[in-house]
């Protein structure tokens, strides 16, 4: 005769309905735990007043993610109309007028209740730095204005100052290898190279001593030591050498009595521009002409022949002398390149200036490159020509906000095993598994001996 077991039924419904609602509940936390959240981000405005232009970047960042490497990204760039500020020495209120379309834009770009905890800076570069050694009251006075127009926003303001090389150089280089996530990984770094309009910088991870303490800078971030080689050479930015060779070229026909004439091979043949004295020599960097000379003008005519323009450029670098064990050029000491190199390049629409000056820039990159910085064809196969890393500027503006805010902290905060979300799915998964094991167990050593065996006996 058969029985029936009257343990079976409820137990099987009862074990049924644990397990179904056990999944019920991991579906709705899977679900939960998914849903695209509302992103709250934070932001942080930098102004990169450069020698020939100024522009202003707008950063974001998820806001309960500060700390994390790669997390800020760049949501808007803005280019100021007209020059850099430094050029507003003799009216110096309109630097700060300037800024004005930029700013107006960056109110639009980001959310009015972030307005008042934003931060905003303002570096400037070597076009301040040579304004500030030539005339000190007039680079305070374009200070001033671009503070007092920044103040006039509802943003947090935190400064406006001209930084160093060195810092220009190291923001640089934070930036790209921040921007390529190298800092937590083994990877190793990328060095950074950045050439301006007034200065050119380059910096890396050198394993060799530094013989002068001023090329020396000491990092230690997520944990990791880094150790750097930075310089930046002011004057050897593109638009003041190219200054300094129309100088050594004018200084060479001074004496003429007539017109003069400059063929310059480092320009095509069809050129051919009247130029004043004034805009070779109104600059610190290169020597001081006689002042009855100052009204003069000369005819800058293109040749075009790349050897010749390179020969021309390679007499902008002073190798004759060396106080160290080795140096790059101008008696500034360099230890051998190391690694992979990203340099900074702007390649925008081309403005009319801009190609006529391409061929000379061309040259004067390469040659900085091989008779400046001493890179071999070796040293090219790793160096790589950069805008931008993950649509954000690949220049020093994010690494000098990252480094002001604090957001790369020195030790690498200890990381769960496993994210929340996994972690609550193992848990849940693992607590039914047990529960049911339970309850198998309990049904099989608690079973009641079956009737049919008691008719038996
Ligand atoms: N599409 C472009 C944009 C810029 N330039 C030139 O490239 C040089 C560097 O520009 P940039 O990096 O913007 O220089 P700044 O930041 O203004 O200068 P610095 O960093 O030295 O202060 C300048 O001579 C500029 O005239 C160019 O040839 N083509
Ligand atoms: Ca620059």
């Amino acid at each position: 005769m058969k029985v029936k077991n009257p343990w079976h039924r409820p137990l099987i419904i009862f074990i049924a309905a644990v397990i179904g609602a056990g999944i019920i509940i991991m579906v709705v936390i899977a679900v939960v735990q998914n849903k695209p959240l509302y992103q709250k981000y934070k932001y942080g405005i930098v102004l990169d007043a450069g020698s020939s232009h100024t522009s202003v970047y707008i950063y974001e960042w998820p806001a309960e993610k500060e700390n994390n490497t790669g997390m800020v990204n760049q949501k808007h760039a803005c280019n100021v109309k007209g020059k850099g500020i430094s050029s507003y020495s003799g009216t110096p209120q309109k630097a700060g007028e300037s800024l004005k379309e930029c700013m107006d834009e960056a109110k639009k770009t980001i959310p009015n209740y972030r307005h008042h905890e934003t931060p905003v800076y303002l570096g400037a570069t070597a076009g301040m730095r040579l304004l500030e050694m030539e005339n000190k009251i007039a680079s305070g006075e374009v200070l001033k204005s671009v503070e007092k127009s920044l103040q006039a926003y509802p943003f947090s303001y935190q400064g406006a100052r001209i930084i160093s090389g060195q810092e220009e150089g190291a923001f640089g280089w934070i930036t790209v290898n921040y921007l390529s996530e190298n800092f937590r990984t083994a990877s190793g770094t990328v060095g950074a190279l950045d050439l301006g309009g007034a200065s050119t910088q380059i910096t890396f991870v050198s394993e060799g001593i530094l013989e002068s303490p001023e090329n020396s800078i000491d990092f230690r971030l997520y944990g990791n030591d880094y150790h750097l080689y930075t310089h930046s050479f002011l004057c050897y930015g593109k638009d003041q050498v190219l200054k300094l060779s129309l100088e050594k070229q004018i200084q060479s026909k001074l004496n003429m009595t007539d017109n003069i004439i400059l063929e310059d091979p480092c320009f095509h043949p069809d050129y051919n521009v009247i130029k004043s004295f004034q805009s070779v020599f109104d600059s610190p960097c290169v020597k001081k002409v006689d002042q009855s000379q100052k009204e003069n003008t000369f005819s800058h005519k293109g040749t075009g022949n790349w050897n010749k323009c390179q020969e021309a450029i390679k007499k902008v670098f002073n190798t004759s002398y060396c106080r160290f064990s080795r140096c790059s050029f101008n008696d500034v000491f360099q230890p051998p390149v190391e690694g992979q190199f990203g340099l900074k390049q702007n390649h925008p629409e081309v403005k009319e200036k801009y190609l006529a000056e391409y061929c000379f820039s061309g040259t004067y990159i390469i040659t900085l490159l091989e008779e400046g910085y001493g890179f071999t064809s070796k040293d090219w196969k790793n160096t790589k020509f950069i805008k931008n890393i993950r649509d954000s500027e690949a220049g020093w503006t994010l690494g000098y906000m990252l480094n002001l805010t604090n957001m790369i902290p020195a030790e690498a905060p200890d990381t769960p095993l496993m994210p929340y979300g996994g972690y609550v799915s193992l848990m849940l998964v693992l607590s039914l598994l047990i529960f049911v094991f339970l309850i198998l167990g309990f049904i099989f050593f608690r079973r009641p001996s079956c009737p049919a065996h008691k008719e038996i006996i």
